[in-house]
């Protein structure tokens, strides 16, 4: 079977795009999935996404990570898959649609998606990181050099020690450049590795500087290994509410997949 998919990435953060509104993807094949993402042997991504139909909104967004596993909500795909949708003619600058974390809307303008976010109403705030829910979980921890920090093997060692293990948790490495921009650096579970840019664990690492009294600033600009983003939001007696997530989400090329 002849697949037809197209790669889009947003600041880096790569995603395999396929149009499955007529069911033809076999979501359940976690190998394939898995295949298709590896860098060698496949296209290469850090995660996969069904466009599917909605019976309420726009469109629906099915995400797997790299892995093959379908996971929870994943922000730059998110306003990668608002990109395609707009590709397809589904959508023209305006849309709302289902994932797995709830309804999201979102805003299309000049390649630049902004995508509202959960509200988030529970931030633990520890000793030496902070943890919340962004539609994934995040750990965030604040470093003085995050260019020079080893994401790799430390992300590695949190995501699979306590209290995360199996079920694991995304880890953030954050550094404050000024009172409204942040560096970000994100060990991906379900990739199992750094990527240029994660979407869920920015956003978390914006509200997370908010609550540990790094910044009193509401939006908040983010710098990437892939690029800048930014986060926006409102405080609302510590509930976060009307939180964006901001940047470009780009299509990269597109071809077909032979499906044995
Ligand atoms: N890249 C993502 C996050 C994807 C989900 C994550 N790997 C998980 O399993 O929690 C983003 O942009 O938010």
């Amino acid at each position: 079977m002849k697949i037809q998919f197209y790669k889009y990435q947003g600041t880096g953060n790569d995603f395999v795009m396929i149009d499955n509104r007529e069911t033809i993807f076999p979501k359940n094949n976690t190998n394939l999935i898995n295949e298709i993402c590896d860098r060698r042997f496949g296209v290469g991504a850090d995660g996969l996404i069904l466009l599917e139909d909605s019976e309420t909104t726009d469109f629906k967004m099915v995400y797997f990570n790299a892995d093959g596993n379908e996971s929870s909500m994943c922000g730059n795909g998110g306003r990668c898959l608002v990109s395609f949708a707009k590709q397809l003619n589904i959508i023209d600058t305006k849309t709302t649609f289902d994932a797995i974390d709830g309804i999201h809307h979102a805003t299309i303008e000049n390649g630049i998606v902004s995508l509202q976010m959960i509200d988030i109403l529970n931030v633990d705030n520890f000793k030496s990181h902070l943890f919340l829910d962004t539609g994934s979980p995040h750990h965030v921890e604040f470093v003085s050099d995050v260019n020079n920090f080893d994401v790799t093997n430390m992300g590695r060692k949190i995501r699979n020690g306590a209290p995360y293990f199996e079920i694991g948790s995304n880890v953030n490495f954050a550094e404050l450049v000024n009172s409204d921009t942040i560096k970000v650096r994100t060990y991906e579970r379900g990739v199992e590795d750094e990527t240029l840019s994660c979407g869920t664990g920015v956003t978390a690492v914006a509200i997370a500087s908010h609550v540990a009294k790094k910044t009193t600033n509401t939006t908040i600009n983010i710098e990437t290994l892939g690029g800048n983003l930014s986060v926006s939001f409102e405080n609302k007696n510590g509930h976060f509410e009307n939180v964006f997530l901001t940047g470009p989400a780009t299509y990269v090329f597109e071809g077909t997949l032979d499906i044995k």
